[in-house]
């Protein structure tokens, strides 16, 4: 694609038509998982990599056959930290830690890091470094206690399995990005690589942040581009009340949007994200868990002449159509069987990722789900995610829009 024909970057709502997105192809970081390590680092079992990565491959040509533009993370990591001095020092210093390491330790891994090439820097701060990968000379310059008494195959750089959830570790609100800010220990550092390809990578050049130096944790997966001005922000086991709050300030600030609305969700490992129980499918449609149809609900967070309004708690459906300036939210529901609804939203069937108004991207395998939607006129791009999904995340996880035309 040549410069001229790229599209704008940008992205106003969650169903206008997708054209180029963030993706991460997932890598060697997936190979770290053991049975030992698997739940601290988020997946609930141990994917099969080569099926995992071919489920992946399939859901970048849908989306390329969609007309969408993939970016893919490793490729911009590699081409930031091939150019920029200051990312590679960026991505080192997040990477390196001496409370970890001990400062000997430290101090040898990052001149060794600092002089390794571009690609072998990428591979390493993505899917991390055992005691085993030490280089030898590696802390024989100071003794290293720690590099002692470690077992081998422990990390001496964590991997970072979940950088497949691209939506998590930076979204777009208008014409900018946020770097997020992970709440658990296993997904802290993703946001330093988004933060230096983002920063350093000719691509995203005179682009602007919103949530620009904000520290209270925000994820990607919480944040709901309602209608244009109008965002949905999940508050429970990942984003905090004082993050929904921090980013309402800012994106009211920068012009961004007019109305937030904070919704409580279950602190459980289904619900971990607002979109594991709710996506948008059309400019007036959601698929949703029934479970929380009639319980969840909502504080509207309104700014108007340079003062902040909190409002509610409201039923989040009406909330929700208010703010957006629409009678009803249309709402199809995951599957009105309790055990099939269940197991559909475990599996992500809520978790859909729109091409365009009213059509979506879905996992194969939530077969009640992706009827319901049919029998609701959206359609429904199938795919295998039988090896994705074991680390609980679906088309909409996988994916940060970068680009979206606004809706006509
Ligand atoms: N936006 C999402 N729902 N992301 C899913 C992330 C899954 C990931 N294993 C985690 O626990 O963080």
């Amino acid at each position: 694609m040549s410069a001229r024909e790229r599209p704008a970057l940008g992205v106003d709502t969650e169903v206008g038509t997708l054209r180029a997105v963030l993706l991460h192809r997932p890598g060697d970081e997936l190979k770290r998982l053991t049975p030992r390590n698997n739940d601290q680092l988020l997946f609930d079992g141990l994917p099969w990599v080569d099926r995992a990565q071919d489920e992946h491959d399939a859901f970048a040509d849908v989306l390329r056959g969609h007309g969408v533009e993939v970016l893919l993370l490793a490729d911009l990591l590699t081409e930031t930290l091939t150019t920029s001095g200051a990312a590679r020092m960026q991505g080192i210093a997040a990477a390196v830690d001496p409370r970890k390491l001990g400062h000997a330790l430290a101090e040898d891994l990052a001149a060794h890091l600092r002089g390794v090439p571009a690609v072998e820097l990428s591979a390493i701060l993505t899917a991390g470094m055992t005691f085993d990968e030490l280089p030898i000379g590696t802390g024989a310059a100071t003794p290293s206690l720690v590099r002692l008494m470690h077992h081998g195959a422990d990390f001496v750089i964590d991997p970072l399995p979940n950088l497949l959830f691209t939506r998590d570790s930076s979204f777009w609100v208008g014409g900018r990005f946020a770097i997020t800010s992970l709440a658990l220990a296993a997904r802290v550092r993703e946001a330093s690589l988004t933060d230096l390809i983002y920063a350093h990578h000719p691509r995203f050049r005179g682009v602007r942040r919103a949530y620009e130096s904000h520290t209270a944790p925000v994820e990607g997966g919480d944040v709901l581009l309602l209608a244009p001005g109008v965002i949905a922000v999940g508050v429970g086991e990942r984003t905090t009340p004082a993050g929904a709050e921090a980013l309402a300030r800012s994106v009211f600030e920068d012009g961004l949007a007019h109305t937030v609305l904070a919704v409580p969700i279950e602190q459980t490992r289904a619900s971990m994200h607002l979109d594991t129980v709710l996506t948008m499918v059309d400019s007036d449609t959601v698929v949703m868990y029934p479970v929380v149809r009639d319980t969840l609900s909502a504080y509207t967070i309104r700014y108007k002449d340079g003062l902040v309004a909190i409002g509610g708690p409201e039923p989040f459906l009406e909330a929700a159509a208010v703010a957006m300036g629409i009678d009803k939210l249309r709402v199809i529901d995951t599957g009105l069987d309790h055990v099939v609804a269940e197991r559909e939203q475990w599996d992500d069937g809520n978790n859909t990722l729109a091409l365009a108004p009213g059509v979506v991207v879905a996992y194969e395998r939530n077969a009640e789900t992706n009827a319901r939607m049919e029998a609701s006129d959206i359609e429904v791009v199938r795919i295998a995610g039988s090896e994705l999904g074991s680390g609980r995340g679906g088309p909409r996880c996988m994916a940060c829009p970068l680009a979206r035309d606004p809706l006509g």
